[in-house]
């Protein structure tokens, strides 16, 4: 096929990425340093790497992502072809990434890693798509955070292997179609519902990842411990698992704390006594709450009888903002069905008032209001 100039459209297109790249989604500052945060720091990305599973079979849980995956795989093997492209969508630390590296590593494929913040123009995508190999996995972590126009070149890419490299600007730009070797593109979201629907069709399977059940979490604490040579008993486990909010990052990281608290204040050996000892020192409850969630939870009790309260206002009484609030502490304190967000504001629902110890006001138990609150 012979060069072809651009539309203006195309043209423009390239000058869109700064405005359409997509504001930064990181949580509030306050969410970086948790020692139950969900996104990885700095020591999380150092153990990481030697914590993760590199086969299907090492990877804990997720039945349902797994056996789909499996099937997936074992047929393109099969087939001596390249897999279909793979979209994994889940909440932070569940194993997207790791779960990329094992795709790469089943097809016996380079993986090549990258993520959507870094691709700010789509030359860069050009770049990084026309060096891949036949078969290579490409990683695209926050796939919804990629620029417009590399979206665009994407579909392209990803449907007909192909895309179009525009050479200089204005009128006499010109799009010079490239051929690309076939390669299986696995895409990484938490947010799968900004994903515009024509990338997200041009995905052969979907994997939604789920939060961990305990026991499972148990089995990533007993293969972790046994990576990092530390001694634990099943119930030690147990209680780490119980406080890991579904989620294998946090599990892993509980259970590096919890160790050196082993080591310091113990004979090194993790039994439930020093995990639930060492979690207090670090304020994680039983639950997995922390001092903010606690926080914002007790000011919901004891300040405003439970609510109904608006956001503003719950944010000032625990000297937080807003944002840190409704982004930080509410989610898993709604998933935990501690608290129901509702048009009239927070409310505390009754298991909130018992994890905290109280006694909820008599009105509240039962009243007529609060249930269909709680119904809607
Ligand atoms: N199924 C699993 N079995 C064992 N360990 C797991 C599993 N899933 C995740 N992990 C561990 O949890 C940590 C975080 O996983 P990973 O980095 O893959 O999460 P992620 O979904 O990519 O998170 P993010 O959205 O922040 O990028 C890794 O160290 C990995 O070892
Ligand atoms: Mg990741």
């Amino acid at each position: 096929m012979p060069p072809r100039t651009t539309t203006d459209r195309e043209v423009q297109s390239v000058n869109w990425d700064d405005e359409s790249a997509p504001e930064t989604t990181d949580g509030p500052a306050a969410a970086a340093d948790r020692l139950v945060g969900s996104s990885a720091d700095g020591e999380d990305q150092a153990v990481e790497a030697a914590l993760r599973p590199k086969d299907l079979g090492e990877f804990v849980g997720q039945e349902r992502v797994r056996e789909q995956l499996d099937l997936v795989l074992r047929a393109a093997r099969a087939r001596g072809a390249t897999a279909d492209h793979v979209l994994l969508s889940g909440a932070p630390g569940l194993g997207k990434t790791t779960l990329s590296m094992i795709i790469a590593a089943e097809m016996g494929a380079p993986i090549r890693i990258t993520s959507g913040p870094a691709i700010q123009h789509a030359g860069d995508l050009a770049a990084i798509l026309s060096s891949l190999t036949e078969g290579e996995v490409l990683f695209l972590d926050e796939i919804h955070r990629m620029s417009r126009p590399a979206e665009e070149m994407l579909y392209m890419a990803m449907e007909d292997f192909r895309v179009d490299v525009i050479v200089g600007k204005g009128p006499g730009a010109t799009a010079i179609p490239l051929e690309l070797p076939p390669f299986t593109l696995v895409g990484a979201t938490t947010r799968a519902g900004l994903l515009p629907p024509p990338l997200r069709d041009r995905f052969g399977f979907t994997g939604h990842m789920e939060f961990y059940a305990p026991a499972e979490l148990e089995r990533v604490i007993h293969r972790s411990a046994r990576l990092l040579d530390v001694a634990i008993d099943a119930e030690g486990a147990a209680e780490i698992a119980g406080r890991s909010r579904g989620t294998p990052r946090i599990a892993n990281r509980l259970l590096r704390r919890v160790r050196d608290f082993a080591q310091v204040k113990a004979d090194g050996v993790i039994t439930p006594e020093v995990a639930a000892q060492a979690l207090e020192v670090y304020e994680v409850d039983a639950r997995g709450l922390d001092r903010l969630d606690r926080a914002v939870l007790t000011a919901l009790l004891k300040l405003f009888g439970g609510g109904p309260v608006g956001l503003s206002t719950l944010a000032v009484a625990v000297g937080e903002e807003r944002e840190t609030v409704e982004e930080v502490a509410e989610p898993f304190l709604v998933r935990e069905g501690l608290l129901a967000r509702t048009p009239r504001g927070r409310i505390a629902t009754p298991a909130a008032w018992t994890h905290l110890g109280l006694v909820p006001p008599a009105q509240a138990a039962g009243g007529p209001g609060q249930q269909g609150l709680f119904g809607g």
